[in-house]
């Protein structure tokens, strides 16, 4: 069996009728955590559709057991008459499922996702009322709770303050080690990440680079990417991607980064 959770050669997607990914290509080790950096636009949500098979793509995408996903932004109301662990168990009847667990172990999948993000402590309460940290493990346990080998995250850490981003970082991060699950995420500030990243792929003009960290945040390896000149610079002990050359449009390329680990 392949020790890779992903694979993805020579992908091309569009949408609208212009290619937004071309001949991309990388692997993700069983276990590895992920970050999909890009400005945006560049593609990451794209990316992770093609990967789910919700977008024709050209090339060849092969993942190695289960998927499952947190789409991006996600609005709950507050009335929703929806328990954080009704919300859970949701995740158990997607299509993909066929058939209806029977209840004590439906109960006990929920029960285990809700653990693996912490979130007994509020499991009885109505979803759309708890914090925007909260709501993001109640997402996490909702795509957690089919056991999938991969995990697809879009944006997971929008809208939550330093705080709470450092805690679905590292609750993430858990779930690789503790249980060979594989991340999955995109961000456009991969600052956050630097500590438990094992791998980056970074998406710029139609084309990704995946690797180390060090391997990929780099003068010479981004300007190759983004097709000019890109300057990696330390600056009180963070790192700054700078994009620059004339006539392009500078408005997304500074990514502040803490340090290279
Ligand atoms: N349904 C669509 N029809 C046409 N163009 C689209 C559609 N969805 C996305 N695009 C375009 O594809 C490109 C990539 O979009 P995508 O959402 O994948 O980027 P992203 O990296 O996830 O950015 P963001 O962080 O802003 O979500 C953008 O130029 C976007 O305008």
């Amino acid at each position: 069996m392949s020790g890779l959770a992903l694979e993805v050669s020579e992908l091309s997607v569009a949408q609208g009728g212009r290619e937004v990914l071309r001949h991309i290509g990388f692997g993700l080790p069983r276990g590895a955590f992920c970050g999909l950096i890009g400005s945006n636009g560049a593609g990451k949500t794209t990316l992770l559709r093609a990967i789910l098979g919700l977008l024709p793509a050209q090339g060849r995408i092969q993942v190695n057991g289960l998927v499952g996903y947190v789409p991006q932004k996600i609005q709950l109301e507050p009335d929703l008459p929806v328990r954080a662990q009704d919300f859970v168990a949701l995740g158990l009847d997607g299509h993909k499922f066929g058939f209806a667990l029977p209840g004590a172990k439906r109960a006990a999948a929920v029960e285990a996702a809700l653990r693996a993000v912490e979130a007994e402590g509020f499991a009885r309460q109505r979803v759309g009322r708890l914090s925007g940290g909260q709501q993001q493990r109640v997402l996490i346990a909702h795509a957690l709770v089919r056991a999938p080998d991969l995990l697809l995250l879009d944006e997971p850490l929008a809208n939550l303050d330093i705080k709470a981003a450092a805690e679905i970082v590292a609750l993430l991060k858990r779930l690789c080690r503790e249980r060979g699950v594989t991340v999955l995420l995109s961000a456009h500030d991969m600052n956050p990440l630097l500590p438990v990243m094992d791998r980056i792929l970074y998406v710029a003009g139609g084309k990704a680079i995946c690797g180390t960290v060090r391997e990929v945040v780099r003068t010479e390896v981004l300007s190759a990417l983004y097709g000019h000149h890109i300057d990696v610079i330390g600056v009180h002990g963070r790192i700054l991607v700078v994009a620059g050359g004339e006539g392009h449009d500078h408005r997304h390329d500074l990514v502040h980064v803490t340090a290279i680990p």
